[in-house]
């Protein structure tokens, strides 16, 4: 009989989790048993590595070597660091990361297995980025490089989850035949984030638009900010949202292959956020000078709709109906958006 009982250990590790994640704790609250907890480690020893990655004070010859060795640490029984990560709650996952480590060594060894596994190829990828010194000087420069870097960040944990869930019996083993679709759902997240993240990367010295759009509608990543070249940056922010609703079509693909219903929930929120989040930026000049969020009351609509894949399609229909009424016939993107928005309406 598995060992439920609450450590506490277990309890500081949900502590974190709350801590650490707004929107990612509460859908991963709603998990079955079976799996949360080792969502919910999977979940924090990833952020622990990101806030290694994310922390600007940590000398290039410090950060490769600790992101390239980190799914190393997941052997020992203790470890934590104290990096100077400006972000006090992110940090809190390093200094505690012995919680972490106790819980992670309780799960079923075909968990621990999967989580190794992605922790060291995110890791790696994270440390390969770092060391491009064309990455660094000038961020990302092809709209490849854009997917190579959200594939390390985010489509290895929509790869590493489904694992989870085929070993869980909650998903069918069908999707591991179909890795497009699973990359789509990290791809889907964390595109609409690096939209949205605009201003407040630029402040912290770091973007991660990709200059062959960005390039085409303004010298510097940074001429958006200033009120003429406004227009320009709003073409710039469509035509990311158009590169982003690529994957629309994977998402809801991938959503209607998931049976168990928390499971379901677990990976609906997420997206029927994303794409509301896409809309919310799509051709408004805000982004381009403060972090825009939904609103509470739409959050909560989005989450009692998305019980169902039949709510999710109207969400993504509702949404990409709003988004082509709102397009400018001045806007280069037109054309394009036209078509695109018509191919996922046919598949819907
Ligand atoms: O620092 C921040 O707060 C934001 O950091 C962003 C960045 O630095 O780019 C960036 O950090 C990425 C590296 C660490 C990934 C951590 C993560 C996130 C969500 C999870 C959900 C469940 C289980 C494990 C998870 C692991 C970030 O958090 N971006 C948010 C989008 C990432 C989406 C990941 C993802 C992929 C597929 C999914 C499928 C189903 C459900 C959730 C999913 C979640
Ligand atoms: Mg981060
Ligand atoms: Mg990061």
């Amino acid at each position: 009989v598995k060992d439920t009982t609450e450590t506490p250990d277990l309890k500081q590790c949900y502590k974190l989790l709350k801590l650490t994640s707004r929107s990612f704790a509460a859908v991963i609250m709603e998990l079955n048993p079976e799996l949360r907890n080792a969502v919910m480690l999977f979940y924090l020893i990833l952020r622990a590595l990101d806030t290694v990655e994310d922390d600007m004070s940590i000398a290039h010859d410090i950060k490769v070597p600790l992101l390239r060795d980190f799914h190393k640490k997941l052997s020992l029984d203790d470890w934590s660091f104290d990096g100077n990560s400006p972000d006090e709650k992110d940090r809190a996952v390093l200094t505690e990361f012995n919680s972490i480590l106790h819980e992670f060594h309780r799960l079923n060894r075909e968990y621990r297995e999967v989580i190794i596994k992605i922790t060291k190829e995110m890791g790696n990828g994270m440390a390969d980025y770092i060391l491009d010194e064309e990455f660094n000087l000038n961020g990302v420069q092809t709209i490849k490089d854009y997917d190579m870097y959200c594939h390390y960040v985010a489509g290895l944990v929509g790869d590493g989850l489904t694992h989870l869930m085929i070993i869980a019996r909650f998903a069918s083993p069908e999707l591991i035949k179909r890795p497009e679709l699973f990359e789509s759902m990290g791809l889907f997240l964390q595109k609409t984030n690096i939209i949205r993240d605009y201003a407040e990367d630029i402040e912290a010295g770091r973007s991660f638009w990709p200059k062959e759009v960005w390039s085409i509608y303004g010298e510097k990543l940074t001429d958006f900010q200033s009120a003429k070249n406004t227009k320009q940056g709003v073409f710039c922010i469509n035509h990311l949202v158009l590169n982003a609703l690529e994957h629309v079509t994977d998402v809801l693909t991938y959503l209607s292959s998931i049976q168990e219903q928390s499971s379901f929930q677990f990976c609906a929120i997420p997206q029927v956020m994303a794409i509301a989040t896409l809309a919310l930026v799509f051709n408004n000049e805000n982004v381009l000078h403060t972090n825009v969020k939904i609103r509470k009351g739409t959050t909560c609509d989005l989450i009692l709709k998305s019980r169902t894949y039949k709510g999710c399609v109207d969400i993504f229909e509702y949404y990409l109906r709003d988004i082509r009424k709102r397009l400018n016939v001045e806007d280069p993107n037109y054309l394009k958006f036209n078509i695109h928005v018509a191919k996922i309406d046919q598949f819907i």
